[in-house]
């Protein structure tokens, strides 16, 4: 099974990196910060080879106040949340201004989907929804329109780029993200990036054991 790696950033995935370098089955692609950037990575690295499985994997910020910060789950639906537009203090989606059909391939109902249910499921990880942003979230209305409106549990600056690669190119994928800091937190002394980094690795790395194992 040919495996992919995919993080944003090297500081994101050390001891994945370490493993990968003594595995003929598994690559890494650091496609830097942002969608556009892991877009054009992801499409470059797919061109070039064939992949079983794409994992992606990174720290996130969490708009849950129950969850406990160092946490890791896996995203089962992800979206681009500031794509569209802020009017009179309301956001407003590109399917809410339908310049885009909501459920136009390779969207449902203006997210994009993880299919693999079994994948997910296999990875014992809590599933959750999350957001994209191309600016990290700061205000109060933001933070309660993603995580409350739209009931996402963590927001990155990749993960739909991600997916829509994937479901675009048909390629298995997994989106695995540790909770690093409570969005709108911008003190990093409060983050828990070591906490989250570290178990962000020990999980990607027992999940790519068990997989290849089955
Ligand atoms: O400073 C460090 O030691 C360090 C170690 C590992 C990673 C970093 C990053 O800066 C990673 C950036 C990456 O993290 C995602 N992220 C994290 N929190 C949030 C958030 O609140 N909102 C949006 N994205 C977040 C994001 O995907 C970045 O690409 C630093």
């Amino acid at each position: 099974m040919d495996l992919l790696i995919v993080a944003a950033t090297k500081l994101e995935i050390p001891s994945v990196i370490q493993f990968s370098k003594k595995q003929d089955h598994v690559d890494v692609l650091i496609s830097g910060i942002g969608g556009v950037a892991t877009s054009y990575a992801l499409t470059k690295a797919l061109a070039k080879k064939k992949y079983d499985l794409l994992i992606q994997a990174g720290i996130a910020g969490s708009f849950s106040k129950e969850m406990a910060l160092g946490t890791t789950v896996v995203v089962g639906a992800d979206c681009f949340g500031d794509l569209g537009v802020v009017e009179n203090k309301e956001r407003k989606s590109v399917f809410d201004l339908h310049l885009l059909p909501a459920d136009k391939k390779p969207f449902s109902n203006g997210w994009l989907v993880n299919p693999h249910k079994r994948l997910l499921k296999a990875t014992g990880l809590k599933t959750v929804r999350s957001v994209t942003v191309n600016e990290i979230s700061t205000d109060k209305r933001s933070i309660a329109y993603f995580g409350t409106k739209l009931e996402a549990v963590t927001e990155s600056m990749e993960g739909a780029a991600f997916h829509y690669v994937a479901l675009q190119e048909k390629v298995p994928f997994l989106q695995i993200r540790s909770l690093s800091n409570r969005v709108g937190e911008r003190n990093k002394a409060r983050w828990q990036i070591k906490e989250s980094v570290l178990d962000l690795n020990q999980t990607v790395l027992k999940l790519v054991h068990e997989i290849r194992n089955k």
